[in-house]
């Protein structure tokens, strides 16, 4: 991606990221939170098997916000599906926290476009549900619940039914209910992709607040560039058949931090945009 490293009239380049001496290169991985080495996933689809990731190297550390771009069919959610450990991986190894990750595990959570509520329970009763499955005793459970519904800003609507709620409400409900599991690591596929822009933008900020006060591991599919640049502190770009990571890069605006709006108006916003959107166009 030479566009991705040249320097721009008036702009900083992405920074492609940054190089560690060999021993810190391989401490680092050593400590990731997710790793991936050489990871080739082939869906058997009849005559034609289909080749979703062609050979994948990875490594994040804890508390990063990894945000994941490209075209429909890339491979992002395969990638998604992997680290979940929904799927077997045809060549290659998946660890998560040193550990070798071939199924899922509680230490990984997960939110996916659609909320997927039981439309019997109210919102507090779907975020105690995996709790409950967990053998937590009640009151620990409705504690935990509360807290993590009262850090979406749906405490005054705990008693609601799903059919009560409006998307970004139903979408609220279920990261509490994946954040009161209390995952190190957060896995999310296109979660405010079904939302309007204003609700998009409240659940934005309060899921970076989350992040930065939680310090878990988040990997977030998006299609939206400026909703990558907005809060990931890594950005990582994947071109399709088969899928590869064709860029990797630290998010210069992460270190600048503050509002959206500020972050908007970063001098490096608009070229930073139009690096990504380039490469997601070649
Ligand atoms: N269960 C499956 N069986 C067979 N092929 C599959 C399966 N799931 C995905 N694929 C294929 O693997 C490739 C990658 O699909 P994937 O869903 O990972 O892409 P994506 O980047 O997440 O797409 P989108 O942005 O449209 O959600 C595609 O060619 C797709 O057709």
């Amino acid at each position: 991606m030479a566009q991705a490293t040249e320097r721009q009239a008036g702009a900083e380049p992405l920074a492609p990221k940054a190089g560690l001496a060999e021993g810190e290169r391989r401490a680092a991985e050593q400590n990731a939170a997710i790793r991936l080495q050489g990871v080739r996933l082939t869906y058997a689809n009849g005559k034609t098997d289909a080749v979703a990731l062609g050979g994948v190297d990875l490594s994040i550390a804890g508390e990063q916000f990894v945000c994941v771009l490209g075209p429909s069919g890339c491979g992002k959610t395969s990638l998604l599906r992997v680290i979940a450990g929904y799927e077997r991986v045809t060549e290659g190894e998946v660890t998560v926290f040193g550990r070798k990750h071939t199924a899922p595990h509680p230490e990984v959570g997960i939110v996916f476009q659609q909320a997927n509520l039981f439309p019997w329970l109210t919102v507090r009763g779907n975020v105690e549900f995996g709790l409950k499955m967990a053998g937590l005793p009640k009151a620990d459970r409705r504690a935990l619940a509360m807290d993590h519904i009262g850090r979406v800003g749906l405490a005054a609507y705990a008693s609601l039914l799903p059919h009560q709620l409006s998307g970004g409400m139903k979408q609220r409900t279920a990261i509490a209910r994946t954040l009161a599991t209390e995952p190190r690591i957060v896995l999310m596929d296109e979660p405010f992709a079904a939302l309007d822009a204003i609700t998009r933008e409240t659940l934005q900020d309060q899921l970076r607040t989350i992040w930065s006060q939680t310090g878990k591991t988040i990997f977030f599919i998006t299609h939206d560039v400026d909703e990558a640049l907005l809060l990931s502190t890594r950005l990582l770009v994947m071109q399709g058949s088969p899928g590869r990571i064709v860029a990797d890069l630290d998010n210069p605006l992460h270190a600048a931090g503050g509002s959206f709006a500020l972050l908007r108006q970063h001098k490096q916003y608009a070229e930073l945009r139009r690096q990504l959107v380039e490469m997601l166009k070649s």
